[in-house]
């Protein structure tokens, strides 16, 4: 039901037409006067749109790829602005195109000059001003009932750091997926940034940065601004959906013991990734032609031990102890380095997170590696079936150690870049296929262009990405009205997926 009439129709893209309010309409919602008036209808709305989406693409040939994405993501962030159900059409029919322009790794791109982009807000903002008054801010929403809520406070975004308020490109992306992936009513979904300071000193400088401009706030306070925005957001909707997204790890985890009993909420980097990269461990497993059980067979080396290495490393182990019914080995085939090398258990200062995959001394010394082995050590001692990067760091799967990998104990080893955007993949598609040998399995956690072997092969790239799993875990507890989302239904989701083999997001959808 529209209460709204004339102009304040035209101006809110929930409601807005464009030229294809068809006549009667235009008579009943006072809009007679206000439009041209030939009738334009959706269909031929759609062809102009996608004409000058391609004629932008045949314009740009040539300049530099981040100019071209950022130009196709202002188009498509004016026609948002303008026509939700015209943006959301053409997304659902392009998702393959138009996802690495919405989300990563365009999305980086846009939240690193976010505050340059900015025409019109999206989504609410709560910062550390706010302390106090957020039960009452959450009511100037203007929708009646909210499903699903993607909160960051932007200390983690992607592999490019803390960018404070210019994070919220994140929550407005991954809610894109999850109305184009899961059919989620886009008046039903609502970005949320909370801003509690940055400690990005460049943009604490900027004389246009848009955000609280004081360092982020730390222990207590920090905590008793995201209980007051949890407390305010459950007592207008108690039946929401929260996605914690992007927060550096100490919050991530923190946050997710403290709320996951109380409210329905996930970490996506912590659970989501975790969800997707089980599945493909499994599916690498398949690939081999081994049965699953087999899985515990494997030997795995991740890089990075932050909320999203440790979120796959805690998924995989549960997985690995019930396949086994042991849960006492199963987390022997997994191999954990972080900026310091191989984490034991001699190391100084471990976090506890990571300390129940920290290796024992007895149990490497006999391949000759040592507390703090560098990446290539590892590589080459333990033969790895397979090689999962969670780093952040661009490059890091480089030549050498990618040619350590055709020594894998696997005849087809799994290399998985998973860091984001592009620049921050632990290595290029091309450089994997060309160092590491035909015969690997590749996925990367942005896209790649499948990678022509030369020899009328081909090598195929998959995106493992938590894309491909969270708008299922947000619809799926959704419709069955769960109150608290568990890890048992996230190793459900992803053993679906797994044996189910499905590579496309609009599928996931369907794994519940
Ligand atoms: N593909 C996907 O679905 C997802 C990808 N990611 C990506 O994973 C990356 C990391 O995210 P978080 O774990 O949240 O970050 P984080 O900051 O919590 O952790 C990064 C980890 O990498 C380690 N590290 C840094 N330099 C290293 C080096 N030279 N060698 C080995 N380890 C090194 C750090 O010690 C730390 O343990 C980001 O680039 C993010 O975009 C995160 C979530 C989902
Ligand atoms: C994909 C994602 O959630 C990340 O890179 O943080
Ligand atoms: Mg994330």
């Amino acid at each position: 039901m529209v209460h709204k009439r004339g102009a304040d129709i035209l101006h809110d893209p929930w409601f807005n037409k464009d030229t294809g309010f068809p006549l009667t309409e235009r008579d009943r919602l006072g809009l007679r006067g206000l439009l041209p008036p030939r009738v334009i209808s959706f269909e031929q709305q759609y062809t102009r749109f996608m004409e000058s989406y391609q004629s932008l693409e045949k314009n740009t040939k040539g300049q530099p790829e981040g100019v071209v994405s950022l130009a196709k993501w202002r188009i498509l962030n004016r026609l948002h602005d303008r026509n939700e159900t015209l943006y959301y059409r053409v997304l659902i029919d392009n998702i393959k195109d138009f996802a690495p322009i919405i989300y990563t790794p365009t999305v980086g791109l846009v939240c690193q000059n976010y505050s340059g982009l900015f025409r019109r807000p999206r989504g609410m903002y709560f910062s550390a001003k706010d302390k106090g008054e957020m039960m009452s801010m959450i009511y100037n929403w203007p929708a009646q009932q909210v499903d699903m809520i993607v909160l960051t406070d932007g200390s983690r975004i992607l592999g490019l750091g803390d960018l404070g308020v210019q994070g919220i490109g994140i929550p407005i992306g991954k809610l894109d997926m999850y109305v184009a992936a899961a059919g989620i009513n886009p008046q039903r979904i609502l970005p949320v940034m909370l801003d509690v300071g940055t400690n990005n000193q460049k943009l604490l400088e900027d004389q246009l940065y848009l955000g609280v401009r004081q360092p982020r706030l730390e222990g207590e306070e920090y905590l008793s601004i995201v209980d007051e925005f949890m407390e305010a957001v459950f007592t207008r909707w108690p039946k929401a959906i929260v996605q914690f997204e992007d927060f550096q790890m100490k919050w991530a985890f923190e946050t997710l013991q403290r709320y996951r009993k109380r409210f329905c909420m996930f970490n996506d980097d912590v659970q989501g990734t975790a969800g997707v990269a089980l599945a493909g461990l499994l599916g690498a497993v398949r690939a081999q032609g081994w049965q699953l059980a087999d899985f515990v067979k494997q030997k795995i080396v991740v890089v990075g031990a932050g909320s999203a290495g440790l979120g796959v490393l805690n998924m995989s182990v549960q997985a690995a102890a019930r396949m086994s019914g042991n849960s006492e080995t199963a987390t022997k085939p997994f191999f954990l380095l972080d900026k310091d090398g191989l984490v034991t258990k001699e190391r100084k200062h471990i976090d506890p997170a990571a300390a129940p995959f920290a290796k024992n001394l007895s149990d490497i010394e006999g391949l000759g590696l040592r507390e703090g082995a560098s990446l290539i050590e590892v590589v080459k001692k333990v033969k790895p079936h397979v090689l999962l990067g969670l780093s952040g760091v661009g490059g890091i799967f480089h030549e050498e150690v990618l040619k350590a990998m055709r020594e894998s104990d696997s005849p087809k080893p799994a290399i998985f870049a998973m860091s984001n955007p592009t620049m921050n993949a632990e290595c290029t598609a091309t450089d994997a296929f060309k160092h590491a040998g035909e015969n690997i399995v590749f996925a990367s956690g942005s896209p790649f262009e499948n990678v022509d072997l030369g020899n009328g092969k081909v090598g195929h790239v998959n995106q493992a990405n938590n894309m491909y799993l969270f708008p299922g875990i947000g619809l799926g507890t959704l419709l069955s009205g769960a109150r608290i989302i568990t890890d048992g239904m996230l190793q459900a989701a992803s053993e679906w997926y797994n044996t189910h083999n499905v590579f496309d997001p609009c599928f996931s959808v369907l794994f519940m």
